[in-house]
């Protein structure tokens, strides 16, 4: 390497701050020549933060998680999970969907242990730390049920524990609580918030509702569709713990109000 390139490189890994964990420039992800499903993305995410996406279907939203995932590959542009170039799937990186998709002929424990043993033999350790993630989800006297035992609620908690059981630090959460009815939503939102202050994750949360969007995140990456933008980041800097009557705010009022008028400005 001449003088000029080295120069040039320890420039451009000076600036990498260790305290951005997924960070993306012009991120472009087109399916094929009319359908742009993400176009020239570019965002930061903060270690242990909380970050919701919003916007109305079809506007990318799942596209940009599975790009951070490693599922699908981008077109242009440029994307980095823990400083390196994203090429394919990574242990850093878990993803949560709105279905629990569990086994029906195994118990919640052994639903949590799946991500081990596809890795290899369990051990004790694992089946302790699979019994604890249970009970950190709110799972405590359910860890031997069977699926078909279990509410809706009560299955996308064993989702969960079990996302958590990878070890992954990064959380994809795509609309996790979108089928379940609002009082039940509304509940493991903030036991979310719970979890994901113990194990410090930092979390991409995707949701079609504004107030939840708001309530949970940190930031709120606001996306309009056709082709699908990163419109704007809203910040949001309420304190944690957060309580549901935070949503009776004026605070929280005019931030609802903010992201309608960027999603109705489009
Ligand atoms: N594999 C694919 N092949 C072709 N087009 C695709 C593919 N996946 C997604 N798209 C298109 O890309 C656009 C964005 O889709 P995406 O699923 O990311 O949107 P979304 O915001 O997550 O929608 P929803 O909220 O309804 O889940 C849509 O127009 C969709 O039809």
């Amino acid at each position: 390497m001449n003088a000029i390139a080295s120069q040039l490189v320890a420039a451009s890994t000076s600036h990498i701050d260790p305290d951005i964990v997924i960070s993306a420039r012009d991120l472009v992800k087109a399916f094929n020549s009319e359908v742009v499903a993400l176009d020239r993305a570019s965002f930061d995410i903060k270690r242990g933060s909380f970050v919701s996406l919003v916007g109305p279907s079809g506007c990318g939203k799942s596209t940009l998680l599975r790009l951070v995932a490693g599922l699908i590959g981008k077109s242009a542009g440029e994307l980095s999970v823990l400083g390196h170039g994203v090429t394919g799937p990574s242990h850093d990186v878990g993803m949560m969907f709105q279905r629990p998709t569990l086994l029906e002929w195994r118990t919640a424990v052994e639903n949590v242990l799946l991500p081990t043993e596809v890795q290899g033999a369990t051990t004790d350790a694992d089946r302790r730390r699979a019994i604890e993630l249970l009970q950190l989800v709110g799972l405590r006297d359910f860890e031997f049920s069977f699926p078909r035992q279990l509410s809706g609620g009560m299955q996308q908690r064993v989702a969960l524990a079990r996302l958590l059981q990878t070890g992954a630090n990064i959380l994809l959460l795509d609309e996790p609580f979108g089928a379940l009815d609002e009082f039940t939503r509304e509940r493991l939102n903030l036991e979310l918030l719970r979890i994901v202050d113990d194990v410090e994750a930092t979390v991409l949360f995707v949701t079609h509702n504004i107030s939840e969007a708001i309530f949970l995140a940190d930031q709120v990456m606001v996306m309009t569709p056709r082709p699908g933008r990163l419109a704007k980041i809203v910040d949001v800097s309420f304190e944690r713990p957060r309580e549901i009557a935070l949503m009776q705010t004026p605070e929280f009022n005019r931030l609802v109000g903010e992201v309608r008028s960027i999603l109705g400005g489009h």
